[in-house]
């Protein structure tokens, strides 16, 4: 994929939201603020208007046991699996295979009342990162997803608002090893997830519509996805 028209992006971006993401809260600047918690996962959302439009970024961290950054990863950025844990979702196309780690996606998810429809552009790499704080400790990976344009797609063209994005989930796995020295399993292992997420909602839609969509949307995301994975891998080797 390196010789393709979109790789220098891709470089820039997935260091960039990597760097990011790997920020604590408190680094990340000021302004955060907590607006979702449910057990380990925690939800911030900084308020932000570009031309009086709501681009709030969020920035969500999650620990989840029994599965692994590859797994969670691998979940998120297959095509075959999307259907069955975004619930906005109405139509998703693969544009373009850009190679078995990189993909251009077309989504239109469903309406929002009084909001008008939106649909998505964009491409999205799955990569696995070298640990380099912990050099034996399990590798990170992440996904990346980022808008983008494309010929025979211009937004705004048909009944959709073209949103733009920059999505980036860091998993983290750990491993406990038992003491008594039996192999692995899926009690010795969890995954430490971020997921932050900068969405420009293209046409206006009134500020409080928005803000009560990412509140009610962001939280259920987040949760049904964990949950779909936990359930897709329970019963299978696990995957490092
Ligand atoms: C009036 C509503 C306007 C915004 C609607 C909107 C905007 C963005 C998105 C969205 C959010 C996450 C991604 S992703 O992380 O790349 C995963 C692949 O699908 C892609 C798209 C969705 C939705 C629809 C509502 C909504 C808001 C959050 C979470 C879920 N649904």
């Amino acid at each position: 994929a390196s010789q393709h028209r979109l790789w220098p992006e891709i470089e820039k971006t997935v260091k960039q939201q990597v760097a990011m993401a790997r920020m604590g809260i408190g680094e990340c600047g000021s302004g955060w603020q907590l607006f979702a918690e449910d057990g380990e996962m925690k939800m911030y959302r900084r308020e932000e208007e570009i031309d009086g439009m709501v681009v709030d970024p969020l920035k969500a961290v999650h620990v989840v046991k029994g599965i692994t950054g590859h797994e969670v990863c691998h979940h998120f950025f297959s095509p075959q699996y999307r259907y069955d844990w975004e619930t906005t979702l109405e139509q998703m196309t693969v544009l373009e295979t850009i190679s078995d780690d990189t993909l251009l996606f077309l989504q239109t998810h469903k309406r929002i009342w009084p909001a008008s429809q939106r649909d998505v552009v964009f491409w999205s790499h799955i990569r696995k990162l070298p640990n380099d704080q912990d050099r034996d400790g399990p590798d990170i990976w992440t996904v990346v997803n980022n808008s983008t344009g494309h010929p025979d797609h211009p937004a705004n063209v048909g009944k959709c608002v073209r949103i733009f994005l920059t999505v980036c989930l860091l998993c983290q796995t750990r491993v406990n090893p038992p003491k008594d020295g039996t192999p692995l399993s899926r009690e010795n292992v969890s995954c430490k997830i971020t997921y932050c997420s900068v969405v420009n909602p293209g046409g206006w839609a009134p500020a409080s519509v928005l803000r009560a969509v990412y509140k009610r949307e962001y939280p259920k995301f987040l949760k049904r996805f964990t949950a779909y994975v936990t359930n897709q891998t329970k019963n299978k080797p696990i995957m490092f």
